[in-house]
């Protein structure tokens, strides 16, 4: 991709909310004003401590637009998805006189856009936003699809809404300064994208994981976009997880199991990772996924430097967190698995030894 070439990728409009596009490339900080629209006297940048910089940039170039620009700071990762941040935001909010076409733009990791959006669908019962992910995790996730939410003492995202941005801009210079940690963590739900619908995804990883760890990979771009229709078309088609969206829940049951288990101090790309070899095992052990797409969920995942391992001791209390999985349903515990290379499928209700025997390849 040329350094003035810009993707667009569209998301339909569902469940009565408006399409969007979803902008890859560089410098489309210039389309931010244009997305706001006229109808907005004020903007709100909310961006965290290590976006300071950028927050600042951003509201004083709005500013200077002719907008009220004010710039929220919050904490970074996922200090910011509290009840206290939002409740903070929304102070900031009431005393900016912020009204129902004022808009808010949310800069930043996956934390940060998912609490953006839960501030802009939960002030005045839903004011615009959009998203400008600064994080590859975010770009191919977080900040597409419209879910938003924080997360609670009893588990991950348990509050939140379905409120679709106006528009994301997937700026790709942004990810110069993000650390390897985090850009690798990121590379979890690139390769959730892979297993679950494109494995030509997982091809490119392979061709070359040491690249793919870093923004100056040939495969980029290519990558992140790749990633980013796998989101688009399934959001299209159902915005509210009636069905189809559950996929996009590859690894997450036992993902967010461990990241409430660690009071959110892992990574969620991290946990995710871990939660797909988890979700491998299982789709082997029940006769679902043959031997060599399981285990390449081992050699792709380790490739890039993700976990594939976690506390074997745990496992009581990672299975109690589990049935706070959205995905429940009653006592029932859900499970997304594979048929096979991108044929995602639920299963219901495992049988307890298999789940502890899947677990078993795991822990450790
Ligand atoms: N809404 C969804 O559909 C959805 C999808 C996937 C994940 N998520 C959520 O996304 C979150 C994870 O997002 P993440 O992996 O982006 O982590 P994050 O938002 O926690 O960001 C990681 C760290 O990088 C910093 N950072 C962000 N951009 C930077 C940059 N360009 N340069 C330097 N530092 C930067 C952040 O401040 C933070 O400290 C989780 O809360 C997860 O639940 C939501
Ligand atoms: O967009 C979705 O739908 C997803 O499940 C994407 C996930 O990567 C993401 O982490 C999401 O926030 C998890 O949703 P949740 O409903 O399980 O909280
Ligand atoms: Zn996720």
């Amino acid at each position: 991709m040329s350094e003035a070439a810009v993707t667009r990728i569209r998301i339909a409009g569902t469940a009565g909310t408006e399409p969007y596009e979803v902008l890859v490339g560089r410098q489309l900080l210039g389309d931010l004003a244009g997305l706001i629209g006229p109808k907005a006297k004020r903007v709100a940048v909310i961006h965290p401590e290590a976006l300071a910089e950028t927050g600042e940039a951003l509201r004083a170039d709005l500013a200077e637009q002719g907008f009220e620009a004010v710039a929220i700071q919050v904490p970074n990762a996922e200090e910011a998805k509290t009840a206290e941040v939002a409740a903070y935001c929304w102070k900031a909010l009431g005393q900016s006189g912020f009204t129902r076409t004022d808009v808010i733009v949310g800069v930043g990791g996956g934390a940060t856009t998912d609490l953006a959006g839960f501030v802009a669908a939960t002030w005045l019962r839903g004011v615009r936003w959009i998203a400008v992910p600064t994080t590859v995790l975010a770009m191919v996730d977080a900040a597409v699809g419209g879910k938003t939410g924080i997360n609670t003492a009893e588990g991950k995202n348990l509050v939140g809404a379905f409120h679709p941005p106006a528009g994301v801009l997937c700026d790709l210079a942004a990810l110069d300064s993000l650390p390897v940690h985090d850009y690798v963590s990121g590379l979890a739900e690139v390769i959730k994208a892979g297993f679950i619908a494109d494995s030509a995804i997982l091809d490119l990883i392979e061709s070359d994981p040491g690249a793919a760890r870093t923004p100056a990979g040939p495969h980029t771009a290519e990558l992140i976009e790749r990633s980013i229709r796998v989101k688009a078309e399934v959001v299209s088609s159902d915005l509210k997880e009636s069905g189809l969206r559950e996929i996009l829940n590859y690894g997450h049951t036992l993902g967010h199991a461990i990241e409430k288990n660690e009071r959110y101090q892992w990574r969620h790309g991290a946990a995710v990772a871990v939660g797909m070899h988890f979700a491998a095992e299982l789709g082997r052990l029940a006769g679902r996924l043959d031997d060599a797409t399981a285990d390449r969920h081992r050699t792709v995942l380790e490739a890039v430097g993700l976990p594939l391992h976690y506390r074997h001791d745990q496992w009581p209390k990672l299975l109690e967190n589990m049935r706070v999985d959205k995905k429940s349903r009653g006592d029932l515990l859900r499970f997304i698995v594979l048929d096979g290379l991108a044929k995602p499928t639920v299963l219901e209700g495992p049988d307890p030894a298999v789940l502890l025997a899947a677990y078993g390849e795991v822990g450790q």
